[in-house]
């Protein structure tokens, strides 16, 4: 077969079903990824992702459906996958006394035409830990050397399960911005995460999963257009004291959600609403500040969990 029919998706899964005994973990799931595409797969724990994502890698063979992988099966021709696909799984388990550039070395030797890989340590901020053993590497930094060693056979797409967890902010950047130069040059990403903001960041395409099943899919912008809902978040800094104010805007009633944060006072306002809201904080001097909606309130709405939209406001907040 070759490596990819031309019009295809390079990445596709259809009705893929995953069981363990009695319990249908992914039930009739599509995913697909066009070459040079970053799709992401989101959703709270226990969805699916990473067995979904498994049998995409090949690593699991799927009750049914038909996955192709630059239009290879990837559990029959795990070969010619191998050559094509880097993995980062969420738990990676070393030799315990290896260090990075042996592990390195070791993955390299798999494959015929390997990355320079300290190119790649150095990309990812690991240079300095090249004779460290894997296992005192701190967290972020283990999971940075599974990206590099994920990306050492120089592959043509990368799965990546919860690709930053555990990564500070200055470490994600570099990832995003690493992930972000690769896909430049024509790597298509699959990710899960937990992360919306590196969601919204990374990703053309998300599908959202929910107990196995998509329940939405389309660019970050579409699900947030259709799925964020019309409630402006407004947060009123220094207010959360402001008891008079407070009980003026709870009064207003249905369609007005007061919520107390700390020195802040949270507000969801339905747009009809709005105007009495506004001049209730003009009485009080008051000047709001608008939260734009954001993938972490389409998400919340998408999979029913509790909403802390205006809490989040933007920051790295974890939504599982
Ligand atoms: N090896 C297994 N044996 C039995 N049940 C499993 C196994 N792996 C996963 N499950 C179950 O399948 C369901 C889906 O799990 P999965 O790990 O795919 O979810 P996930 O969306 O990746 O979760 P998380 O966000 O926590 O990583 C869960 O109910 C989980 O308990």
């Amino acid at each position: 077969m070759t490596e990819q029919a031309a019009s295809g998706p390079f990445v596709d899964a259809r009705d893929v079903t995953v069981r363990y005994g009695d319990l249908t973990a992914v039930d009739g799931v599509d995913l697909s990824a066009t070459k040079g595409q970053v799709v992401g797969l989101i959703g709270p724990n226990g969805s699916g992702k990473t067995s979904l994502l498994s049998c995409i890698e090949g690593l699991r063979k799927p009750a049914g459906g038909t996955i192709r992988v630059g239009g290879f099966d990837p559990v029959t021709d795990r070969t010619r996958m191998t050559r094509i696909a880097g993995v980062q799984l969420q738990q990676m388990v070393y030799p315990p006394r290896a260090t990075v550039e042996e592990m390195c070395r070791l993955f390299a030797s798999f494959y015929p035409d390997p990355a320079d890989h300290r190119e790649l340590l150095d990309r990812f901020g690991l240079s300095e830990q090249r004779r460290s053993q894997v296992v005192k590497l701190s967290g972020g930094q283990q999971q940075r050397l599974s990206l590099v060693l994920a990306l050492v056979n120089n592959p043509q797409v990368v799965f990546l399960d919860e690709l930053t967890n555990g990564l500070d902010p200055a470490a994600r950047r570099v990832v995003w911005d690493e992930l972000r130069r690769r896909n430049d040059e024509g790597l298509t990403i699959v990710i899960t995460s937990h992360y919306m903001e590196e969601v919204e960041y990374l990703c053309d395409r998300v599908n959202v999963l929910l107990k196995g099943r998509i329940v939405a899919t389309g660019t970050p912008s579409e699900l947030i257009r259709e799925h964020a809902g019309d409630a402006a978040r407004l947060v009123l800094d220094g207010s959360g004291g402001n008891r008079e104010l407070r009980d003026s805007l709870t009064a207003l009633g249905a369609g007005v959600q007061v919520r107390v944060a700390g020195q802040r006072l949270l507000l969801d306002v339905q747009p009809a609403r709005r105007a009495e809201v506004d001049r209730v904080l003009a009485e009080h001097g008051s000047t709001p500040r608008d939260l734009p909606a954001s993938l972490d309130d389409a998400y919340l709405n998408l999979t029913g969990q509790a909403a802390g939209s205006a809490a989040s406001e933007a920051d790295n907040v974890n939504v599982s």
